[in-house]
């Protein structure tokens, strides 16, 4: 692989974005991206793919390379040195990376490989953590896996059209896909490529969606016609699943704190042919009390640490901190104790989450089941989904009922 010189530095600036202004390193990169309308898919593919990884790697190449954060310029540079001297690529004469010492970083990597934080790249606290809620085995596995680039999956939307016809139509602009087995809707894409360009994408065909993430609507046993109130919807990437699996009949509630999501989500449903949606914001605690008692399913996809979503975000472990994965566990006990309220009798809730942490899993669940909250539900079965298990995202779903 040849270096380019202007692909190298917009890879250096999004780094300086991230690592020392504190932004998010898919915002950054969009940005980035949008500089030069000259740069080609390879390109591009370059400056995300190269910036992503030494966000991945951050902690283990600044220790081969001794540098400390704030990183100045140069030393970007060396970080982006040791990162290209660990594939095998070909450093050009350039000044900012002239004397690189190959051998040395080669003899750094090989040492610190042994030390696991340093290794996978994390920082202490979480290596503590992860040891503590998982043990040392399930931990060493679980964040090799998460440090994992992840495979670009997308969910076949049933209300356009079915998945064969979808992987013929991906295959007209030169997208190979292939079928996933015991996931119904989901196509694998053979390599990673921009989909949201494709005509497929914009008449509504898919969704990108991770493998783990496709089985959560299916775990909430729906069915056309029944009133579905889904707590947490966000974006909707799991509400415009529901709404395909209910075939548009029935109603679906989409809610979040954040009007400005659940506007995207309206669009996405618009794309998606996916009529059965309204949306409320929860700005007051009478959207919920309105809804007592009234649905015949509920989800909750709770807010949550997303330390199951490590391979596609891994800015996140930089940006994480122990007091957030605190607070956000207190937020996931209340939610459950108000949310439960909306459920029916003999009504069926999901409750799930994008981490691997038992104690926002099934602790959470375990604990509400013992509180006044939870009394009359019982937990009709969970699933605990783990990256280094099935090569997806890490995943945690728990299907509870409510008494007649
Ligand atoms: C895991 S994300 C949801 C992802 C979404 N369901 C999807 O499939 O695309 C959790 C969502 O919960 C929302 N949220 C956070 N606190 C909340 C609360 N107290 N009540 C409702 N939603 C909340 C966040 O804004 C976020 O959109």
């Amino acid at each position: 692989m040849r270096l380019h010189r202007n692909l190298v530095f917009a890879t250096i600036d999004s780094l300086s974005e991230i690592f020392n202004e504190g932004k998010y390193a898919d915002k950054v990169i969009q940005g980035t991206l949008k500089r030069d309308k000259r740069w080609g898919s390879r390109d591009r593919s370059f400056i995300a793919e190269t910036t992503y990884d030494i966000v991945r790697w951050k902690r283990l190449y600044a220790e081969i390379a001794e540098v400390k954060e704030p990183f100045s310029r140069e030393n970007l540079f060396r970080l982006f040195a040791v990162w290209a001297t660990l594939r095998g690529i070909e450093l050009p004469d350039w000044k900012q990376i002239e004397d690189t010492p190959t051998r040395r970083i080669k003899g750094r990597f090989d040492a610190l490989s042994k030390i696991r934080k340093f290794r996978e790249s994390i920082p202490d606290w979480l290596d503590e953590l992860g040891v503590v809620e998982l043990g040392e085995d399930t931990w060493t596995k679980e964040i090799h896996a998460l440090n994992n680039l992840a495979p670009v999956i997308v969910r076949t939307n049933t209300l356009r059209t079915n998945k064969e016809n979808l992987k013929q139509e991906l295959l007209k602009e030169e997208i190979e896909a292939f079928p996933v087995k015991n996931y119904p809707e989901a196509l694998e894409l053979k390599e990673r490529a921009n989909v949201f360009r494709t005509k497929a994408f914009k008449d509504g065909f898919f969704e990108v969606q991770d493998a783990s993430s496709q089985l959560v609507a299916h775990f909430l046993e729906v069915e056309p016609g029944m009133r579905v109130v889904d707590t947490c919807a966000g974006a909707g990437g799991k509400t415009l699943h529901l709404a395909a699996l209910m075939e548009n009949k029935g109603q679906i509630i989409a809610l979040d704190i954040f009007g400005n999501k659940l506007k995207e989500l309206k669009r996405r449903a618009k794309r998606a042919g996916a009529h059965n949606i309204e949306t409320r914001e929860i700005d007051t605690t009478k959207v919920i009390k309105k809804l007592h008692n009234s649905a015949d399913r509920v989800l909750i996809d709770a807010p949550c640490s997303g330390l199951g979503v490590l391979s596609r975000n891994p800015d996140a472990k930089w940006k994480l901190e122990p007091e957030f994965i605190a607070k956000i566990k207190n937020t996931q006990a209340d939610i459950l104790n108000q949310y439960s309220k909306i459920l029916k009798p003999g009504g069926k809730m999901v409750y799930a989450t994008c981490s691997v942490l038992p104690s926002e899993n099934q602790e959470q669940v375990e604990n509400f089941l013992n509180r006044e909250e939870g009394k009359d539900f019982k937990l009709v079965k969970d699933q605990k989904i783990l990256s280094s298990d099935t090569g997806y995202d890490g995943f945690y779903m728990a299907l509870l009922e409510l008494k007649k």
